[in-house]
């Protein structure tokens, strides 16, 4: 067989945890080779492994049948080896092709030369692979996609053979996923050969060849996707059988917990992001925002929590304004925010576990009693919650959120909201780099929720999710409300019509 890349009998060991426990895989010339499993099984720790970021205590690396030792990414570039990572690594202000050459400039780059020349090879690159990117556009005038797209490029121009790609969907709207999975496949018919981590069976379904399952460090096995049902791949993952469909009763409403009216608010550059917007939310029912990203969502969820400025209109919980209160007021009248950004709003990510889990609360009996800080009862809260939500990590609550992995990270922010159980729990999306099995979970949780009477706002860019999920559905458009529809009686193409602007009854934009 041709394989580019071995990894045989990887083991690595972190204090606590055996990330990786002799792990094997194995990459085909040409093929897309998706690697599956849940939060925390290693895949990260594997991948980073591959590309010279960690050594392993234990096991063999081979490219084209060759033994290697990666002990840096510098070594990993020369052997061809090239990774997407999940948050890029661009600079903002400088043009793609300035990016792509960056790190291997000369003098003549200063004069021009060089940058005259990459530009061509980057239009040529671009051409041969259908990436349409224009080698002169500044990074901060394109969309995630092209940006994602320079990364591509990035490692084409430095001839990478061997893709990495990790959970590269995850910042993507619908149609950037569709183009990137046909980027893919160029990728592959001339010769690439990828590995895929994501946790997005339908993905692995629609482009990769073979995928290798993962679970608790240990290799589970690999097959074919063409043989393997989304279930069989879902089931040899968490070891159990996964529903993918929200089991819920019919909501029964109660009263009025969130009231939005007419608000306007302006975005970081001090453009309206919302105009007059207006919704209300109900005790009992879960209300999904449904938008293509950048329409106003995050601004909404901003007003709401207290961390951006109204310009005009009311925001009521429970019937008692909100406009004028901080941050806390708010947390403390009875909101629970699952942020967008986990690393930016949900975590100190060099706090520990169990301090992360008392953000809000720390400054409260039991937590802490005449201004000291109760260790107790902070360990006892914090592995209630690890239990609950199987929050995994090396060290339990005294574990460096840091060191954790992505949707172990997420797992913690949710449970900590949830536990909190405020009457307005607002979820932007919650299940973001979560595994299926978390993913089933996390959605039982919020059903809870809003069965016990509480009100879930949940903004979410899947669709799927929010159609399984919410209740009613609320379609935002450039700032503005474009409808609201009964997740029964709506379906994906109404949906995307009116994402896209179209108001329901009148049928125009
Ligand atoms: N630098 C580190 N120090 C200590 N523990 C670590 C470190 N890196 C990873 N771990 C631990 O190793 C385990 C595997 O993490 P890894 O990030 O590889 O998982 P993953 O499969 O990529 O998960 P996810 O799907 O959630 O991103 C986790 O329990 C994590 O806490």
């Amino acid at each position: 067989m041709d394989y580019v890349v071995e990894m045989v009998g990887i083991r690595k060991e972190f204090p606590g945890i055996v990330a990786n426990d002799d792990i094997t895989i194995r990459l085909q010339k040409g093929e897309i080779h998706a690697l599956l499993g849940e939060n925390g099984a290693g895949k990260s720790t594997l991948m980073s492994i591959l590309f010279g970021m960690y050594q392993p205590d234990r096991g063999v690396i081979k490219v084209k049948g060759q033994e290697v030792r990666i002990s840096n990414p510098n070594v990993a570039n020369k052997l061809g080896i090239g990774m997407v990572h999940q948050h890029f690594k661009l600079v903002e202000p400088f043009t793609v092709t300035e990016n792509i050459i960056l790190g291997s400039e000369t003098r003549k780059f200063f004069f021009g030369l060089d940058v005259r020349t990459a530009a061509k090879r980057v239009e040529e690159l671009s051409k041969k692979y259908g990436l349409n990117v224009d080698p002169y556009a500044k990074i901060e005038d394109i969309s995630v996609g092209m940006q994602q797209r320079v990364e591509i490029l990035k490692m084409l121009y430095r001839d990478a053979e061997v893709l990495i790609f990790d959970e590269p969907t995850a910042v993507l709207t619908p149609q950037e996923i569709k183009d990137l999975q046909d980027i893919m496949k160029n990728l592959v018919n001339e010769g690439k050969s990828i590995i895929l981590i994501t946790h997005k069976l339908k993905e692995i379904k629609a482009v990769a060849d073979r995928c290798t399952v993962i679970r608790r460090g240990k290799t589970i096995g690999t097959v074919n996707v063409a043989d393997t049902s989304r279930e069989e791949m879902a089931e040899m993952m968490v070891g159990r059988s996964v529903s993918f469909k929200v089991d819920k009763e019919e909501s029964k409403p109660g009263k009025t917990v969130l009231e939005v009216q007419s608000l306007t608010v302006k975005n970081s550059k001090k453009v309206e992001a919302l105009k007059s917007f207006s919704l209300s939310l109900k005790a009992g029912e879960i209300l999904g925002i449904a938008g293509v990203d950048g329409n106003g969502q995050s601004e909404l969820i901003e007003a709401i929590t207290g961390l951006r400025s109204i310009e005009s209109g009311t925001v009521t919980l429970n019937g008692k304004t909100l406009n004028d209160l901080s941050v806390r007021q708010r947390n403390d009248s009875g909101i629970g925010h699952i942020p967008e950004d986990r690393h930016k709003r949900g975590l100190v990510l060099d706090y520990t576990l169990e301090e992360n889990l008392i953000l809000e609360v720390y400054n409260r009996p039991p937590y802490s009693k005449k201004g000291l800080l109760q260790s107790a009862a902070i360990s006892e809260h914090a592995e209630h919650i690890i239990q609950s939500f199987d929050v995994r990590s090396g060290t339990g609550g005294s574990s460096i959120v840091r060191s954790m992995s992505g949707g172990n990270q997420q797992k913690a922010v949710i449970g900590r909201e949830v536990e909190r159980d405020p009457d307005l729990l607002i979820a932007v999306q919650p299940t973001r780099g979560l595994d299926v099995g978390s993913i089933e979970y996390i959605h039982k949780r919020l059903v809870e929720q809003r069965d016990k009477g509480k009100a879930v706002l949940l903004v979410s860019l899947e669709l799927d999710e929010v159609m399984n999920l919410a209740d009613r559905i609320a379609v935002i458009n450039n700032g503005e409300l474009i409808g609201i529809v009964n997740a029964s009686e709506t379906n994906e193409r109404e949906l995307g019509l009116m994402m896209a602007g179209y108001h329901k009854e009148e049928g125009t934009a």
